[in-house]
């Protein structure tokens, strides 16, 4: 089943790949001149020293460095040629899956698939690009015309033609062992790598924490030991791999010049010129050095084909949203009808069949202990977390029937940790759009009664914030979330503990912005601890452990639970009493 989903995805890649077919079809051609030009240097030093030398023709000499040196700058010409269609080729491919990579390294975690492989995935992409426009894939183009030049040192002794095919048959072996030897310790650099880095991005996204908690030196020391393995590993896979390289190098020069010696034995017997001497040991430097370069670049294929394979599971597991149809604007109408959530990853459901329902201007207030499973209700109706059974639906559609970001656009959310963006406070209300529209942004920070405070701040709505909200407070960042949540008029309204943050006059503002919005005849649901919260409340759910345990009007509901509450006194206070 893994297999087939992986291959799903690989599919995804390759055919991605494949809309540069016509490109790679150039690199192949240009390559194929690129070789043929390589001969220049062998036949030159030929005619040079069989020729010119034995002729003593000046003539000779000039006509065939002119001829030589066109050919060296076509060749040159060429080389760069393929070289630059090359970085397009990674460019276009990087390009064409950036998009549907991000989204599924997005969506991996809300349902669970593919999780480790969504940490690396862009990382993953990059380094397939990388692998793409490396020289090393260049010299997978000029391996085809390494037999070509063993030919020509056979044509000129067969005896040198052994003595290169031994050779490249040594360094092929050579690299093959030097891919099975250091493909594991390179995969575990890498990973020691991204962990180090995860963990130093995490204590500086945190470095108020750090700092107010007295936890630099842990953090310090978390953080160097996460470091140092990254270190050692990277240190052996380096080991590795430049024994390799240095082992190839070496042997390639030895080859050279036993190639030389061969050469002058033979010529010492009368078997060969002296031109033909040099031009094979050259001819062999060009035949071996595609092999030397893809022994010595073997850390960037190591880590283009652990990308290719990462995204490959990515991909497959996590598959593009069908594309839905465009529903109309939905009326504010919600009916949870027996739904169970299940948190991605977990066995036990933290909802389990919560029905009700919610006609539009009407705002809902949901209660509960911690734990209860308020967020995971919103994470439901905000159609983050799917639901294991039942259905949520909106104006008669279940929510999966919307695409997602047009689900957003319905449903606002106010999460209970608000986070922002690097940005203004307008792009922030705007959702990050490209092309924020003043006019909504002013009227949704207006009915968030967000609009005054912002335009007490420095820059107004220019105002630039970071992703811990930078110099806002944590009352200013929970109103500008709301804002947010508010921008392009939502028809329900989703608030995670609104008011944890809010003083008196904020929660008063945000009882208006609740007011407002019943007024017209949007659904707001507010999971609540503090009782001011659910003051416009018309309903109050009720969840105990995961399940409904009361749900109707306000005032019946809460004359229900006190009722409860005074009798589980009495029978507490009886019980006491008896014992
Ligand atoms: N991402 C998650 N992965 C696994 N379990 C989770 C996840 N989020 C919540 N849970 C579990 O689901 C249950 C309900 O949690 P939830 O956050 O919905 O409670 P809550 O009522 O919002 O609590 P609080 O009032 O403290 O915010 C808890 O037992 C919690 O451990």
């Amino acid at each position: 089943m893994v297999d087939k989903l992986t291959a799903q995805g690989r599919a995804e890649l390759t055919n991605t790949r494949k809309q540069s077919r016509g490109l790679y079809w150039m690199v192949a051609v240009f390559s194929f001149f690129v070789n043929m030009l390589m001969l220049t240097g062998p036949l030159y030093m030929l005619n040079v020293y069989d020729r010119v030398l034995g002729s003593r023709s000046l003539e000779t000499l000039i006509a065939l460095s002119v001829l030589v040196a066109f050919l060296y700058g076509m060749m040159g010409i060429m080389d760069y040629v393929r070289g630059r269609i090359m970085a397009r080729v990674g460019a276009r491919f990087q390009a064409g899956m950036d998009r549907r990579v991000f989204a599924a390294v997005l969506k991996a975690s809300t349902i669970n698939k593919a999780r480790n492989e969504a940490a690396t995935g862009l990382r993953d992409l990059e380094s397939v690009q990388r692998l793409i426009t490396s020289p090393a894939l260049m010299a997978v183009f000029d391996l085809p015309w390494t037999p070509l030049f063993f030919l020509g040192i056979f044509i000129f002794h067969p005896l040198m033609g052994l003595l290169g095919i031994v050779g490249g048959v040594i360094l092929i072996a050579v690299a093959i062992t030097n891919q099975l030897t250091t493909r594991k310790p390179l995969q575990k650099a890498n990973a020691a790598t991204f962990q180090s880095e995860t963990m130093g991005a995490q204590i500086r996204q945190e470095s108020e924490m750090v700092h107010a908690l007295g936890m630099r030196d842990a953090a310090f020391s978390r953080w160097q030991i996460a470091r140092a393995q990254s270190l050692d590993a990277t240190i052996a896979a380096a080991d590795g791999a430049g024994t390799f390289s240095a082992m190839t190098k070496t042997f390639r020069l030895f080859l050279q010049s036993a190639m030389l010696g061969l050469g002058a034995y033979l010529v010492l017997r009368g078997e060969l010129t002296p031109g033909a001497m040099i031009a094979g040991s050259i001819l062999l430097g060009r035949a071996l050095a595609p092999i030397e370069l893809i022994v010595g670049q073997f850390a960037t294929f190591q880590k283009g084909r652990e990308g290719w394979k990462n995204l490959s599971t990515l991909l497959g597991n996590v598959p593009e949203d069908d594309a839905r149809t465009t529903l109309p604007q939905p009326a504010a109408r919600i009916i949870a009808d027996q739904v169970t959530v299940v948190p991605p990853g977990e066995q036990t459901a933290s909802l389990r069949m919560i029905s009700f329902a919610v006609q539009p201007g009407q705002a809902v207030g949901v209660i509960g202990t911690s734990g209860s499973g308020k967020t995971t209700l919103a994470r439901a109706l905000t159609g983050v977390w799917r639901p294991a059974g039942g259905k949520i639906r909106l104006d008669g559609a279940a929510l999966d029937q919307y695409n997602p970001d047009v689900l957003g656009q319905h449903i606002g959310y106010l999460p209970q940790r608000v986070q922002l963006f690097d940005g203004t406070i307008k792009e922030n209300i705007a959702r990050m759009s490209m092309q924020p529209d003043d006019a909504a942004v002013v009227a949704a920070a207006k009915k968030a009664a967000a609009h005054e405070m912002i335009l007490n701040l420095p820059d107004g709505y220019d105002t630039r914030v970071t992703s811990n909200g930078g110099r806002l407070s944590g009352g200013q960042i929970q109103r500008v979330g709301l804002a947010r949540a508010m921008y392009g008029n939502p028809v329900v309204l989703v608030l995670d503990e609104p008011n944890s943050n809010l003083d008196n006059e904020g929660s008063n503002a945000l009882n208006n912005a609740i007011r407002l919005c019943k007024e017209e005849g949007k659904i707001v649901f507010i999971m609540a601890h503090r009782p001011n919260a659910i003051q416009e409340c018309d309903l109050l759910l009720v969840i105990e452990n995961g399940a409904r345990r009361a749900f109707g009007p306000k005032d019946q509901v809460l004359q229900e639970m006190v009722k409860n509450a005074d009798q589980i006194k009495q029978t507490s206070g009886k019980g006491a009493g008896v014992s």
